[in-house]
C-alpha cells in the first residue's frame, strides 16, 4: 500500500482501536482481521457528517486535509461527477471517456445566468461568471486553466470556448457560426503551440 493510500485508509476507513505512545492502532471496517499501526502524525480525522456522495464544494468538509480532499474527489468521480468546487475554484478530474450529456445545449442553457454555486459544479458556471463580470465591469477577464500534462486543460478550454461562443450569439458568417469558427481554430493553435508528451499525443 502506498504511503498516501495508507494515510487515507487509516484516516477515513479505520476505527481507532488503541493508542500506544505516539502510535495508533486501527482496525479498518472492511477488513476485520487487519490491524494497522501508524504514527499519530499520519492519521487524519474523518468527516462523519459528509454525505455518502461527497460534497460539491470542498469548503463544506469539516476537515480540510489531503486525504479528505482526495477521498471526496474519488467518491464524486465514481459517480461520474467530475467537477467539484473549492470555493470559487473548480477542480476537474479527467474522466477519460466522453460525457456528452454534461456539455450539451440543454446544459449550456441551464447555466446561462444562473448564480454561481446554485447548480452543480461545472466549467460552464465558471465561464458564465467570468463573462458576466466582463460585461458588468466593462473590463477584459481571464480564466486560468492549470494542470499537469494530460489532465484535461485543452478539453476544458474547448468547453469554455464553446460556452463563451454560445453566450456571444450565433451570428453566421461564411455559412458557419461563431462557435464553429472559434472551435475550428483550436487544432491549429494546438498543432503549433503543443508538443507531444508521454501522457498526451494531442500534438504531433
Ligand atoms: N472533460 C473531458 N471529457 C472527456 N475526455 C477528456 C476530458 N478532459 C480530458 N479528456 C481526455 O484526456 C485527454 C487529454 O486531455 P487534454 O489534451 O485536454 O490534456 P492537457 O491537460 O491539455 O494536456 P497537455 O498539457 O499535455 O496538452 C483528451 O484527449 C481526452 O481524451
Amino acid at each position: 500500500m502506498s504511503g498516501l493510500k495508507k494515510q487515507m485508509w487509516l484516516g477515513l476507513m479505520g476505527k481507532l482501536k488503541k493508542s500506544m505512545d505516539k502510535k495508533l492502532r486501527s482496525r479498518p471496517q472492511m477488513e476485520k482481521r487487519l490491524v494497522i499501526t501508524a504514527k499519530l502524525s499520519k492519521i487524519y480525522p474523518k468527516d462523519m457528517e459528509a454525505p455518502a456522495g461527497g460534497v460539491d464544494d470542498m469548503t463544506k468538509l469539516s476537515y480540510l486535509h489531503e486525504p479528505g480532499v482526495l477521498q471526496n474527489l474519488k467518491i464524486r468521480y465514481e459517480l461520474n461527477e467530475i467537477y467539484t468546487y473549492t470555493g470559487n475554484i473548480l477542480i476537474a478530474i479527467n474522466p477519460f471517456q466522453r460525457l456528452p450529456h454534461i456539455y450539451d445545449a440543454h446544459m449550456m442553457q441551464q447555466y446561462k445566468g444562473a448564480p454561481f454555486g446554485e447548480l452543480s459544479p461545472h466549467v460552464f458556471a465558471v465561464a458564465d461568471v467570468a463573462y458576466r463580470a466582463m460585461i458588468n465591469e466593462g473590463k477584459s477577464n481571464s480564466i486560468l486553466v492549470s494542470g499537469e500534462s494530460g489532465a484535461g486543460k485543452t478539453e476544458t478550454t474547448k468547453m469554455l470556448m464553446r460556452y463563451l461562443a454560445y453566450l456571444g450569439g450565433r451570428a453566421v458568417t461564411e455559412g458557419r457560426t461563431v462557435e464553429q469558427q472559434v472551435l475550428e481554430s483550436n487544432p491549429v493553435l494546438e498543432a503549433f503551440g503543443n508538443a507531444k508528451t508521454v501522457r498526451n499525443n494531442n500534438s504531433r
